[in-house]
């Protein structure tokens, strides 16, 4: 019965802080200036007043300058974990049984797969994340029961790519696509989905997915990823006192870069990608803004990446 109170209480407050602080929550993270751009004499063009976490101002070519608000901004100086923190309370959510997707955004060289990834030393979200829903699963062993599996897919070129499939097997690979479930959920079926059981099993699963991300370079970042990266943890809980049975989704998208064409003089096949990229990236965000400001229509269907949101 005490379980039962604290879960209820547990969704309660967290459906209360949906209501106050709305269900899509934008945070800007500027990161520090590379040891290039401060070779070449760069210096930056983004100012923070200490007393506000929520807002910065750019200072533009024509001495103006631009005033922005998010939710939380993170400082060059704020590190991964700073950054975890601010999305822990939104991610741990799936294992109430809500669906959560983050996305990471901004133009190529910002630091979105620094953020999502991180390196060994410095892990991103997605292992953090993990690690956290491992932590909230082995606290609450004695009144629910998790599994937890993990996909990771890339959607390069309007293809969707398994991420988990051994390269080897790719020739035989067949097309994914994206099907509606009976629940309203998206699936796609096919893909590879993997049990994982520790943060031992993580860290080398989701470096694996990453290895086989389609990466170029461009003139502004050497390493670029020219495709959106998802990864899908799934959970089925089982609530062991009253037989109750979820299963949830969250979905980290590490974004591909949002560069415009005319500015990293691009050709041929990298011409072709940015125009993919750029495609895709406005039909997710009219879609975004669809719901962010609530109107009737959703425009899921104008782009198959939407759907995931
Ligand atoms: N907060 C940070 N602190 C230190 N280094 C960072 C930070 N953010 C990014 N970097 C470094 O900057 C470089 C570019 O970052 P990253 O590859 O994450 O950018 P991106 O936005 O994913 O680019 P693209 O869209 O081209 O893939 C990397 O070498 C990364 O390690």
């Amino acid at each position: 019965m005490k379980y039962l109170e604290v879960s209820s209480e547990r969704k309660r407050i967290y459906n209360e802080l949906i209501e106050i602080k709305g269900n899509i929550r934008v945070f800007c993270r500027c990161r520090p200036l590379n040891s290039a751009e401060m070779a070449n004499g760069l210096a930056s063009v983004v100012e923070f007043d200490p007393a506000q976490d929520n807002e910065l101002q750019v200072n533009c070519s024509d001495s103006s300058k631009k005033q922005f608000k998010f939710d939380h901004v993170f400082k060059p100086e704020d590190d991964q974990e700073a950054v975890f923190a601010q999305t822990k309370p939104v991610v741990v959510s799936v294992l109430d049984g809500y669906n959560v997707c983050i996305f990471a955004y901004g133009q190529t060289g910002t630091g979105k797969t620094f953020t999502m990834e991180g390196t060994q030393e410095n892990r991103g979200v997605n292992y953090r994340t993990l690690e956290e829903l491992f932590r909230i699963s082995e606290d609450r062993r004695g009144t629910m029961r998790y599994e937890l599996s993990v996909s990771m897919l890339e959607v390069y070129n309007e293809r969707i790519r398994d991420l988990l499939v051994e390269s080897s097997d790719e020739p035989v690979k067949k097309r994914l696509e994206i099907k509606q479930a009976a629940e309203g959920t998206q699936e796609v079926p096919g893909l590879m989905e993997v049990r994982v059981f520790s943060t031992e099993d993580v860290w080398e699963l989701l470096r694996s997915g990453s290895r086989a991300r389609s990466v170029g370079s461009t003139s502004a970042n050497e390493m670029s990823s020219r495709s959106h990266c998802l990864l899908r943890v799934t959970v089925r809980g089982d609530n062991l006192i009253n037989g109750h049975k979820t299963k949830s989704h969250l979905w980290m998208v590490d974004l591909a870069g949002s560069e415009r064409v005319g500015r990293i003089e691009v050709e041929g096949e990298r011409l072709k990608e940015s125009q993919f990229i750029n495609k895709s990236l406005s039909a997710l965000g009219d879609v975004i803004s669809a719901l962010a400001s609530k109107t009737a229509h959703v425009p899921y269907r104008s782009h198959f990446l939407s759907l995931f949101s």
